[in-house]
C-alpha cells in the first residue's frame, strides 16, 4: 500500500473532482458518509451519546457529515464548533447549513475552556478538528481542549488523523496532540501512524477507501510502500520442480565469539529455514561442536583462535554472506573484517558487532560492496548516522548515507523501516514479543538466505522483514508475546512461507 503526503492527497481530491465530475462537498459527503457506516455498523442504534468536536476547516465539515447522518439515523448526537478561527472552509459552511436543518440541538460553538462539555467514561467522541489541514501547532485553549479529550475515558475516534498530529511533519509538541482509541484515515495511512515518535497517538487505524482517482494514485510516486501481505506474495519466488540444493546457494555466516556462539547458532538456523540450500558457519574454535551438534545440517569452519575471529578464510564463493552476530570488539576482528570486506564480491549482510565495528572504524565504510544490506538497532544506527532530531531528520539522514554508500539500511524498530536510497519500504508485520535476544540474528539469517537464493538486496530485506515478522505474529499468535523467544521465530518461519498463499487476514495470527 502506497504511502501519500498530504499534499499529494490534496492533489488527489483536486484531479478526483475534475474526473469524477463530482464537487468537492460530494466528495466530503462520501468521506463523511463511510465514518458514519464505521460507526452505525458498531453502535446498532445504541443510545450512547456521542460528542462530535468539528473544527472550521474539511475536517470539522467531515465531523458535520457525520453528525447530520447519525441525528437522521436517531443517534443522540451533539456537536460542538471548535471557533478556533474565523476562516471557515466552504464545505463547512455547507454542512453547517444542512445540520441546522436535521436538529433543533445546533451545533454548540466553542470558545474558550469555558466551553469544555461533561462527558462521562462510557460516551463516544469523535475527534473532527483538525486534519491533514494542520498548519500550527495547537496552543491557548484549543490545546487545552485536546488535552482535557485525552483525560476523558470515553473511547475517542479521530476522523483522518489524530488532531494535532502532522501526516508527515516533524512532532512539535506531544501534548498538544489527540491520542485516538481508534482512526479512521481516508485512502491511505499517513507516514506519521508508523514512526517511533508519533505511532503512539494512533493505536489502531482502518483506511476508508474514498474512491480517489486511482490512476492518479498509482503513478503517484509515494512518500513511503507499506509492505503486507499482498505486496510480500509478489515479492515470493517460487522453486522450479527440479532445483536442487546448489540451486539455492550456499550461504556464509560469519557469527559468534566465546559466550555468544549462540548467535551463530541462530542466524545458520535461520538461513536454513528460509531456504538456503547449503549452509557454512565461520566461527571461533570454541564454537565447532556446539555448531555441529546443534545444527547437523550445517557445515562448520573455524578461526584458528578459541575464543574469537582473527582470520576468515574460506574455500568457497559464498552466495552470499551473514556478519556480525555476536562477533565482539576485538582488535583482531576489526582487521579480519577489513580483509573480508576488501576481498569478497558477494552480498552481505551486516549487522550487530559488525555494524559497532564499521562505526569505530569508518574507513569500513569505502570497503562495504556495493548494495550490502545494514541491519541496524537504533543503538547501532546512531554509531553509523550520528544523532538525530526526530524521525523525519533520522529519515532524510539514512537516505542519505543509503545513497552514499549504496547499501540497504534496514531500521529496526515497531514498523521496521526499509531504506534504498529514496525509497522507503515500511513493514506491517511483527509484535512486541519479538523484542528479545536473537530476534536480530535470526533476522540476519533469513536475509542471508533469501540473498543466497537469488533474491536482490532490496527484496531479500522488504520480504525478510516482512516474513521474521510474519513467523512472529504467528508463533506469538500461539504462545503468547512474554513467552516468545528468537528460536520461536526461526521454528515458525514455515508458518509464515505457508500462510502467506492462504487466506487468513494480514493481521490474524494462523492456526496450525
Ligand atoms: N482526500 C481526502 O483525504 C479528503 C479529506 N477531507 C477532509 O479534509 C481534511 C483537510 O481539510 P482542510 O480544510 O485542508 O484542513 P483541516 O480540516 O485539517 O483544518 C485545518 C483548518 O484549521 C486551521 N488550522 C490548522 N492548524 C490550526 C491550529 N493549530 N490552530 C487553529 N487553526 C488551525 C487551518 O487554517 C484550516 O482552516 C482532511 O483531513 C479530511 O478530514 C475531505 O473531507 C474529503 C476528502
Ligand atoms: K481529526
Amino acid at each position: 500500500m502506497k504511502i501519500f503526503s498530504s499534499e499529494q492527497l490534496y492533489e488527489a481530491d483536486k484531479i478526483t473532482t475534475e474526473k469524477q465530475q463530482i464537487t468537492s462537498e460530494e466528495l466530503m459527503e462520501r468521506a463523511g458518509t463511510q465514518i458514519f457506516q464505521w460507526l452505525h455498523q458498531r453502535l446498532q442504534g445504541a443510545p450512547v451519546p456521542i460528542h462530535i468536536f468539528c473544527g472550521i476547516g474539511d475536517n470539522g465539515g467531515d465531523g458535520l457529515v457525520v453528525g447530520r447522518l447519525l441525528i437522521e439515523q436517531g443517534y443522540n448526537v451533539i456537536v460542538y464548533v471548535v471557533n478556533c478561527s474565523d476562516k471557515r472552509s466552504e464545505n463547512f459552511l455547507h454542512n453547517y447549513d444542512k445540520i441546522k436543518n436535521v436538529t433543533k440541538k445546533w451545533p454548540i460553538l466553542m470558545t474558550s475552556e469555558d466551553d469544555f462539555p461533561e462527558i462521562n467514561p462510557e460516551e463516544i467522541i469523535v475527534d473532527a478538528i483538525f486534519g491533514i489541514g494542520l498548519n500550527r501547532c495547537p496552543d491557548g485553549w484549543v490545546k487545552e481542549l485536546i488535552q482535557y479529550i485525552n483525560k476523558r475515558k470515553a473511547f475517542k475516534l479521530a476522523i483522518d488523523i489524530p488532531s494535532g498530529l502532522y501526516s508527515n511533519s516533524p512532532l512539535e509538541d506531544k501534548e498538544a496532540v489527540l491520542s485516538a482509541n481508534h482512526t479512521l484515515t481516508f485512502q491511505a495511512p499517513k507516514l506519521s501512524f508508523f514512526l517511533p515518535e508519533t505511532a503512539p497517538f494512533v493505536s489502531n487505524f482502518d483506511v476508508l477507501d474514498i474512491g480517489l482517482d486511482l490512476e492518479f494514485l498509482h503513478k503517484s510516486e509515494p512518500l513511503a510502500h507499506l509492505i503486507s501481505k499482498p505486496e510480500a506474495q509478489r515479492f515470493y519466488q517460487p522453486r522450479e520442480k527440479f532445483g536442487h540444493k546448489g540451486t539455492y546457494g550456499h550461504a556464509l555466516l560469519v557469527a559468534g565469539s566465546y559466550g555468544k556462539i549462540g548467535a551463530a547458532v541462530l542466524s545458520t538456523k535461520a538461513a536454513f529455514r528460509i531456504g538456503a540450500g547449503l549452509v557454512t558457519a565461520f566461527v571461533p574454535k570454541c564454537g565447532y561442536p556446539i555448531l555441529q551438534t546443534a545444527i547437523p545440517e550445517a557445515m562448520v569452519i573455524t578461526d584458528k583462535n578459541e575464543e574469537y575471529i582473527s582470520s576468515i578464510e574460506v574455500d568457497f564463493e559464498p552466495s552470499a554472506i551473514g556478519v556480525g552476530m555476536g562477533l565482539g570488539k576485538n582488535k583482531a576482528t576489526v582487521e579480519a573484517l577489513k580483509k573480508l570486506f576488501t576481498n569478497t564480491e558477494s552480498p552481505f549482510v551486516i549487522d550487530a558487532d559488525a555494524l559497532n565495528n564499521i562505526s569505530k572504524n569508518k574507513e569500513l565504510l569505502k570497503l562495504l560492496p556495493k548494495n550490502s544490506v545494514l541491519t541496524p538497532h537504533p543503538g547501532e544506527l546512531k554509531g553509523l548516522i550520528g544523532i538525530w532530531k526526530n524521525d523525519y531528520d533520522k529519515i532524510e539522514k539514512v537516505k542519505k548515507f543509503s545513497s552514499k554508500h549504496e547499501v540497504v539500511v534496514i531500521i529496526k524498530g515497531a514498523y521496521t523501516l526499509t531504506v534504498y536510497g529514496d525509497k522507503l519500504y515500511l513493514n506491517s508485520s511483527g509484535n512486541p514479543g519479538m523484542a528479545t535476544a536473537g530476534s536480530g540474528d535470526a533476522l540476519t539469517g533469513v536475509i542471508t538466505g533469501l540473498l543466497s537464493q537469488g533474491y536482490d538486496p532490496l527484496l531479500a530485506s522488504v520480504f525478510g522483514v516482512y516474513i521474521h515478522g510474519r513467523a512472529g505474529d504467528i508463533a506469538a499468535g500461539q504462545m503468547g508475546y512474554e513467552a516468545l523467544m528468537a528460536g520461536d521465530i526461526i521454528e515458525f518461519l514455515a508458518d509464515a512461507y505457508i500462510d502467506l498463499f492462504n487466506n487468513t487476514k494480514n493481521d490474524e495470527p494462523y492456526e496450525k
